[in-house]
């Protein structure tokens, strides 16, 4: 795994490659002051190449953890991450977060070029193509502060998608965001997927969101992975057609059926 490695293609997003993540038996512990807290306890799950998975949960269930460990920024305590790609090279992580996390002094190209600093094929133009991708042509001059929240979080997924990962690793990149910009960027985010073919696993505590976007839902909670649903709804999906809204509760039972667990107290 190498989540620097650069993009070699000459066209940006135009190499279809993806693999799929085995996260088997993990277990993540931290010391604190209070002694060993025990964030996940046997967390198993496979993501088929090329789709599009989320995680939700409650706050404080573990879902960056698990993020962190899946991207290699974090070690589990136990078990471990596997990754498959049919082309059998080593595998790129794409990381998308909360904050955009761009240079301040940096321009939207060079915010890009950037992670490509030893990758002599990657040009300029190449660095403006990927922004063209998630709608910032004619802005690839302009500093972070002379850009929007949504802009803003438009170039964090250039600069992801420019490495030409297989996985794309999405932890909550919409939540501080207006909702007329979230909802724009989760259409133009299943349009970029549905070109690319990438894997996403994509992390937030919103079921609407998750309803939207997935294949399949995961819920964290009680220390493992408590329910894991397969969204069966046509795409383009409409968040106010009636077959999206009873799923949408279907979600939202399934989600609260922790509390029916007899040891569901910590939440
Ligand atoms: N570096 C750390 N040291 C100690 N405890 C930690 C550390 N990182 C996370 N934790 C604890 O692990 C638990 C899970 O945290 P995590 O951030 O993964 O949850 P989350 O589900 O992503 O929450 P949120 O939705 O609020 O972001 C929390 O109790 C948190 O305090």
């Amino acid at each position: 795994m190498n989540s620097e490695q650069h993009s070699t293609s000459g066209d940006a997003g135009t190499t279809p490659s993806s693999a799929s993540i085995h996260v088997e038996g993990l277990a993540k512990e931290y010391e604190t002051r209070n002694g060993i807290e025990r964030v996940f306890d046997d967390v198993s799950f496979t993501i088929d190449e090329g789709s599009f998975v989320t995680l939700i949960g409650r706050s404080g269930s573990g879902k960056s953890t698990l993020l962190s460990i899946v991207s290699g920024i974090e070690e589990a305590t136990e078990g471990r991450v596997r990754f498959e790609s049919s082309t059998g090279d080593d595998i790129t992580l794409g990381h998308v977060f909360q904050e955009p996390r761009l240079l301040p002094w940096n321009t939207c190209v060079q915010n890009i070029e950037f992670v490509h600093e030893d990758n002599d094929s990657f040009s300029e133009e190449l660095a403006k193509e990927y922004l063209d991708l998630v709608g910032l042509d004619g802005q690839y001059d302009k500093f972070p502060t002379q850009l929007s929240g949504g802009q803003q979080q438009r170039v964090g997924i250039a600069r992801a998608l420019s490495i030409d990962p297989e996985i794309l690793l999405m932890d909550e990149p919409f939540s501080n965001l207006d909702e007329i910009t979230a909802a724009e960027l989760r259409k133009e985010l299943i349009s970029i997927w549905s070109d690319l073919g990438k894997t996403v696993f994509f992390v937030t505590h919103d079921i609407t969101e998750a309803v939207e976007l997935s294949d399949r839902i995961l819920m964290l909670g009680d220390g493992e992975i408590y329910s894991d649903i397969s969204v069966d709804l046509e795409r383009p999906r409409t968040v106010d057609s009636e077959e999206f809204l009873t799923f949408q509760q279907h979600a939202i039972e399934e989600f609260h059926a922790i509390k029916k667990t007899a040891s569901a107290d910590a939440y």
